[in-house]
């Protein structure tokens, strides 16, 4: 039996520069800082928008570092006042003296050597029962269940190791907890999402998806590993996709297989969020493989840079990508852009338009547009649907990790027209990248800043 998730808690990094993600997670990407622990041997942050919360973890032990978040760079966006977490350091060193508690919680060290994101966090209805579960069927595990508790009550929680290079997953139950995250975290004053002037700049609600770099064959391991443990379940992002061989692109330099799948209950019925009366939609793993035939690309760059297998990039879905891409883009956030093509093409143009946008305003910022096949409108209605994304530049230091905008209008699969064109815009970065360090330009101007 495999465990019972009820819904995605929050997503981990390990960073080394801790500063600078969370500098860019609120000021650029206009998450809320609201959650903190520190300890003399660990700092841990968390930052949310909507119900997408990342958990950063300092990779060191940085025994008196001080993390301090600015407020936001534009006018009106006022964003989360500068906070001192040392202020915050006795307290919480107090508290976690009682129970000798330093060391991460919630999470391990994965002693990794670059910036990664690599602990996808679930809530399970019965720790218990999913660890016998799991133990059962052969999973390592990295922490076996723990409890943790403060004045709100108490969390139990395990950590397993998944078959996807260095990602983990911790399983805990909150349901006995009453504070805002977890036991022994403080809860930053003025916090309340629903003060944030930012939830209407971002319209950010959730995870959408969740996309794994895998090496070469090794999409069916992965698969059988979810179906097993997880419950998980195949999502076909095209009709016409092969069952063993995935949703292949193998064509005009373009060398990808992608397999998806989607955990069983949030498919079935949707899982309530803690705060919301709303139904919070499911999120989706996509697993994306390179093919030989087209050379080296994307997927062989992150496994290279990351050193192994693991989360590429992350899918934020938000209800008004325009809005959004604009807010962040004023706020420093660098997307990858399309060749300008993209936009005056007769064929796509006319498609943007059909859709209510306006090409030239989609093009200030990168953002796609496809239209979903007709067979996915059933009963078929008057209106298309569509798909927008954006992706982000890599938000570490080396080639990897990268998060994506991306805001469905009906569509609720992966449009090719966009991984074509994402992929194309990727692939021109990572090469004019490569030129970029083989020539030494020291004195030319950042790869990594300007506009579309
Ligand atoms: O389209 C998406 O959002 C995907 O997640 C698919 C995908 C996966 C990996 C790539 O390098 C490019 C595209
Ligand atoms: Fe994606």
């Amino acid at each position: 039996m495999a465990a019972y998730l009820s819904r995605l808690h929050h997503i981990s990094l390990h960073v080394s520069n801790v500063n600078k993600i969370a500098y860019d997670l609120v000021s650029k990407f206009k998450f809320d800082f609201f959650a903190a622990r520190l300890t003399e041997k660990t700092g841990q942050y968390a930052f949310r928008r909507g119900s997408a919360v990342f958990l950063v973890n300092e990779k060191s032990n940085l025994v008196g570092h001080e993390l301090t978040i600015p407020g936001g760079q534009s006018d009106e966006v006022t964003s989360v006042p500068s906070f001192h977490l040392t202020d915050n350091r006795t307290r919480i060193g107090d508290k976690t003296s009682e129970l000798h508690e330093q060391s991460l919680l919630y999470d391990h060290y994965p002693n990794y050597s670059v910036d990664t994101a690599c602990n996808v966090c679930f809530e399970v209805e019965n720790v218990e029962r999913s660890f016998n579960a799991l133990r059962d069927q052969g999973c390592q595990i990295l922490v076996p269940p723990k409890k943790v508790h403060d004045d709100n009550g108490f969390v139990t929680y395990f950590i397993i190791k998944s078959v996807v290079g260095n990602v983990c997953h911790t399983l805990l139950d909150r349901s006995k907890y009453h504070g805002i995250f977890l036991p022994q975290f403080d809860e930053l004053e003025n916090s309340s999402e629903l003060l944030s002037p930012n939830a209407s700049l971002c319209p950010i609600t959730h995870f959408d998806h969740i996309t794994y770099a895998c090496p070469r064959r090794s999409t069916a391991e992965v698969m059988k590993w979810y179906e097993k443990h997880f419950g998980f379940q195949r999502f076909f992002i095209d009709s016409n996709e092969d069952v063993n061989e995935g949703y292949v692109l193998d064509q005009d330099g373009i060398g990808l297989r992608l397999t998806a799948m989607e955990y069983w209950k949030c498919s079935e019925m949707g899982i309530k969020l803690p705060f919301k009366k709303s139904v919070e939609p499911d999120c989706k793993f996509v697993i994306a493989e390179s093919l030989p035939e087209q050379g080296k690309n994307q997927v062989d760059t992150f496994l290279e840079q990351h050193r192994g297998p693991g989360i590429q990039h992350i899918g934020l879905y938000t209800g008004d990508i325009v809005k959004t891409a604009q807010t962040m883009a004023k706020a420093g956030v660098e997307f990858f852009c399309p060749p300008p093509a993209y936009y005056s093409e007769v064929g796509k143009r006319h498609e943007i338009e059909s859709a209510g946008y306006d090409p030239q305003k989609l093009s200030e910022h990168g953002i796609l547009l496809d239209t979903a096949p007709d067979k996915e409108a059933t009963p078929k209605p008057s209106t298309e649907r569509y798909l927008l994304q954006v992706f982000t530049k890599p938000i570490f230091a080396e080639d990897t990790f990268f998060l994506e905008l991306i805001e469905r209008r009906g569509a609720t699969g992966f449009g090719e027209g966009n991984i074509r064109a994402l992929w194309r815009s990727v692939q021109a970065y990572m090469e004019n990248e490569k030129e970029h360090t083989e020539k030494h330009k020291s004195d030319s101007v950042s790869l990594k800043t300007g506009q579309c």
